[in-house]
């Protein structure tokens, strides 16, 4: 097959390499054109993934229309950017797999709601999972869910893109596995904060499940599946960048708890933690929906500047519940 990467991040980079080693040959459309260039020339992606040697069927461009010529299209672009960079690529009827965390700004859309507008001849499937980029295109095993409203197109794309270390798990359920994705990054902020802080492991366990019932209320609000948000793009994902200074957003988090401003761990980032840019959206969401998420809320708080001790011991502070979702 001929597989088409949008986006030379990380982990289009990974993707990219996933793809390759399984004998397909790649073309991956990079925005920067040292990107390109440097993969091209000494096949490595010395910006965003600078370990890993890549596969010489890795072709880097920066012509969306020829990526667009492909049997299907891996879209990897920071989820704010995804309708622009969409709106540059003929609709031509190939499958496109969205790979990308978070709900546009403003619209509060999923991100295959926002493609499924701009790109209304294609059909769409989600790739999301516990998928760090370095580990899984140094070829670590790894799973993921992948998800169509078309499940027999669910099951065909992972007969497809399967690798003996790269298990994709089909289901029909988008939404849940797009908002297991998008949750998880806000909480694995609010987890990098109880780390940065001091305040103990027994905390984080206690944010992790608490945050998994934020992330449940929300989802079923908006029409996911328990058994989804249960597994690989959900819990699984949770539980990964919940746990590991490997997660940009639980790093941001570090750094929030330690007192550091918000801004200043902000600006100037070329990587992305799509979990800042996400929370005020989920805030919103959330209320469109009239579901309660504290956790959500808290991590909003700190990104617009407020101090961790209040913020916390607000949290803290709330009146008993009865445990459950
Ligand atoms: N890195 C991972 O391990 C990983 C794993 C799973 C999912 N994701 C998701 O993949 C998506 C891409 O993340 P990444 O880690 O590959 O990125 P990255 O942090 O490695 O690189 C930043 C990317 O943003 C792109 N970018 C910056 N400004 C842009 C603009 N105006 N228009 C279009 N693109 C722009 C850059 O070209 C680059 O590709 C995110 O939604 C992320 O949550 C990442
Ligand atoms: O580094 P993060 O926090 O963007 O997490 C990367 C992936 O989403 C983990 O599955």
């Amino acid at each position: 097959m001929k597989i088409g990467v949008i986006g030379g991040g990380a982990w289009g980079t990974a993707l990219a390499q996933v793809m390759a080693s399984g004998g397909n040959d790649v073309r991956l459309w990079a925005r920067e054109k040292e990107v390109v260039s440097v993969i091209n020339s000494v096949h490595r992606n010395t910006l965003f993934l600078p370990d890993c040697p890549l596969s010489e069927r890795i072709t880097a461009t920066g012509e969306l229309g020829w990526v667009g010529e492909t049997d299907a299209i891996l879209v990897v672009t920071p989820a704010q950017h995804m309708r622009t960079v969409l709106e540059g690529l003929p609709d031509n009827g190939r499958p496109l797999i969205l790979c990308s965390k978070g709900i546009e700004a403003g619209s509060l859309k999923l991100l295959h709601e926002v493609a499924h507008e701009v790109m209304a001849s294609s059909p769409i499937a989600v790739l999301s999972g516990p998928t760090f980029a370095h580990e899984v295109a140094a070829g670590l095993p790894t799973a993921v869910t992948l998800a169509s409203a078309d499940e027999e197109l669910a099951r065909d794309l992972a007969e497809r893109i399967a690798q003996p270390t790269f298990r994709p798990y089909a289901t029909g359920d988008v939404a849940g596995a797009e908002i297991g994705g998008a949750v998880k990054n806000v909480l694995a902020i609010a987890c990098g904060v109880v780390d940065g802080a001091g305040l103990g492991q027994n905390a984080r366990a206690a944010m992790i499940a608490r945050g998994f019932a934020e992330m449940t209320r929300f989802g079923l609000a908006r029409g996911a599946r328990v058994e989804t948000l249960g597994g690989l793009s959900g819990l699984g994902d949770l539980v990964l960048t919940c746990t590991s200074t490997s997660s940009r957003n639980f790093s941001l988090g570090v750094g929030l708890g330690e007192g550091k401003p918000a801004r200043e761990l902000l600006e100037d980032r070329r990587t992305v933690a799509e979990g800042a840019a996400t929370a005020p959206v989920l805030r919103e969401a959330a209320s469109e929906a009239g579901v309660d998420m504290p956790i959500t809320q808290a991590v909003c708080a700190l990104l617009e500047g407020a101090q961790v001790r209040p913020v916390i011991d607000a949290l803290l502070n709330r009146p008993l519940r009865a445990e459950g979702v």
